[in-house]
């Protein structure tokens, strides 16, 4: 049996550890790897290995995905990306990458997906297979397999973006999961669905790999591992666009109109492609109890919050004798990231998959289309705590307001209901929203932890200390 020193256990933990994907930060992986797959490289110079790993370090379990690729020589245009340099005991000295980032490996993954070719691994417990889906058909597509530019996308993700740009067909961004979740991945199943429905309001997806790998006992878990879609290029999201008009006292208000109208019409093809259901009184208790549920958990978490449970309870109550709108399938985490302007197109959403910190089965379960509307309210807040954070620009409370308000007037026109019409469950939301970001923060970026807290705290109607 070959061996490698240091060994997977020596280096891999830490290197995790290290990860903007990683979502237990802060604590050290306990790592056991539980499938794989093998890719061969045409050339077969390069080995390319995608790891699954569960990591028991976190407060539940997890399962990353990890490709890595080995190489026999040192490659410098990776070496930003390298996990470790080992000693194999028949191959000699081996350097080994993340693959995301190896041309190598991201190529034998869109060739996988647009060719509909099937991956597996060497066999036994570990025993992991995927296979390749095509979307639509495009016929040009295919041509980004071999001698194009590859790169991954860089900032602020959950997860690991590959883009493939050259000559002989249009670019594609191919999303690697790195958290796997039993399952059909929302973003995937979403935006197919919302393609087929004709809707102008996503990037065509061009199709995705789908895995089976080993989990407790005899079970087998399945789920999405990457996306393949159109990719926009020189495009700017919605984040940037407001954080700088927000630093420079910019007029948003027709931007954000317009961004309402996007959101509204992409609630209207949800609506229709997948299932709705009126919110009725047990509906609408559980609802409130998956509110108060998150609140106790983030007023544990997050530090000087403690002191407002009362009022936040106060808010949800006031949702109690109010007319709920129907529930249907929503984005679930829409904020102004995920939402980028393409040239004669206007707005286009991404990244259906909902809130990271969330169960797949809640993500997916039918909600209020108002959780999308108040992830953008929320956002253009954030956008103001950005501008003073980053360019230290003091944004007027009067920005902000014009800001949300145009958004929900093109919501509003679009949808043909207006989203104040809904005011307590939207305060509820907002709040929901603001809590939810505020543990997001404490465990990514505590650096912007005052942004949500601050949030919070206007959103309950009470000033910072
Ligand atoms: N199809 C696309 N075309 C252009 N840019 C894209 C596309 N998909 C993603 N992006 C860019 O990548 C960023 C991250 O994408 P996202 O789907 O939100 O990834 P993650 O799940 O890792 O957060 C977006 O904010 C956007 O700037
Ligand atoms: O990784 P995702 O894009 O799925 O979303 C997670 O990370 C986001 C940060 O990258 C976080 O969004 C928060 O910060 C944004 C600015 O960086 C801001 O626009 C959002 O309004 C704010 O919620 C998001 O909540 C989290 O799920």
């Amino acid at each position: 049996m070959p061996t490698l020193t240091p060994s997977f256990a020596d280096f891999l933990p830490e290197w995790v550890a290290r990860q903007r994907w990683y979502t237990a930060k802060g604590r050290t992986p306990q790592l056991q790897r539980v499938g794989g797959l093998r890719y061969q490289d045409p050339e077969g110079e390069v080995g390319v290995e995608t790891w699954l790993v569960q990591d028991d370090g976190g407060p539940a379990p997890v399962v990353y995905q990890i490709p890595l690729t080995y190489r026999g020589a040192p490659e410098p245009e990776l070496a930003h990306a390298l996990v470790a340099q080992a000693e194999h005991s028949e191959l000699g000295p081996r350097w080994i990458y993340d693959g995301c980032h190896d041309p190598v490996y991201a190529r034998l993954l869109l060739s996988t997906i647009l060719g509909g070719e099937t991956v597996e691994s060497d066999g036994g417990a570990q025993y992991g297979r995927a296979a390749g889906h095509r979307a639509g058909g495009d016929g040009a597509m295919t041509a980004h397999t071999a001698g194009e530019q590859v790169r991954v996308l860089r900032g602020e993700q959950s997860n690991t973006s590959i883009i493939f740009e050259g000559e002989d067909g249009p670019p594609v961004i191919c999303k690697v999961f790195r958290v796997l979740a039993d399952g059909r991945n929302p973003d995937v199943v979403v935006q197919e669905a919302l393609a087929a429905a004709g809707s102008t309001r996503v990037p065509a997806p061009l199709g995705d790999l789908y895995g089976e790998w080993p989990g407790a006992g005899d079970q087998r878990r399945h789920g999405h591992l990457a996306f393949a879609q159109e990719f926009l290029p020189g495009v700017e999201d919605a984040w940037r666009v407001a954080v700088r008009a927000a630093a420079d006292g910019a007029d948003l208000t027709e931007r954000a109109t317009h961004l309402g109208s996007a959101v509204a019409s992409v609630h209207r093809d949800l609506a229709a492609a997948f299932p709705t259901h009126e919110a009725t009184a047990p509906v609408r208790s559980q609802l409130r109890a998956t509110w108060r549920h998150r609140a106790t958990a983030a007023l544990l978490e997050v530090p000087g919050l403690e002191e407002h449970r009362e009022t936040i309870a106060a808010v949800y109550a006031r949702t109690e004798n109010t007319t709920w709108p129907g529930l249907q399938r929503i984005h679930g985490d829409l904020h102004l990231g995920q939402v980028i302007e393409a040239p004669g197109r206007g707005w286009l959403l991404l990244d259906f998959e909902g809130e990271p910190l969330r169960p797949l089965g809640e993500r997916t379960a039918p909600d209020l289309a108002l959780r999308d509307v108040a992830g953008i309210l929320r956002s253009l807040d954030y956008a103001a705590g950005a501008a003073l954070r980053e360019h230290g620009a003091e944004v007027a409370d009067d920005w902000v307001a014009r800001a949300r308000g145009a958004f929900l007037d093109g919501y509003a026109r679009e949808a043909g209901r207006d989203p104040r019409e809904d005011a307590e469950l939207l305060a509820a939301l907002e709040l929901d929203k603001a809590l939810y970001e505020a543990v997001y923060e404490v465990r990514n970026r505590p650096e912007w932890l005052s942004i949500p807290v601050s949030g919070v705290r206007r959103l309950l109607g009470v000033t910072a200390p």
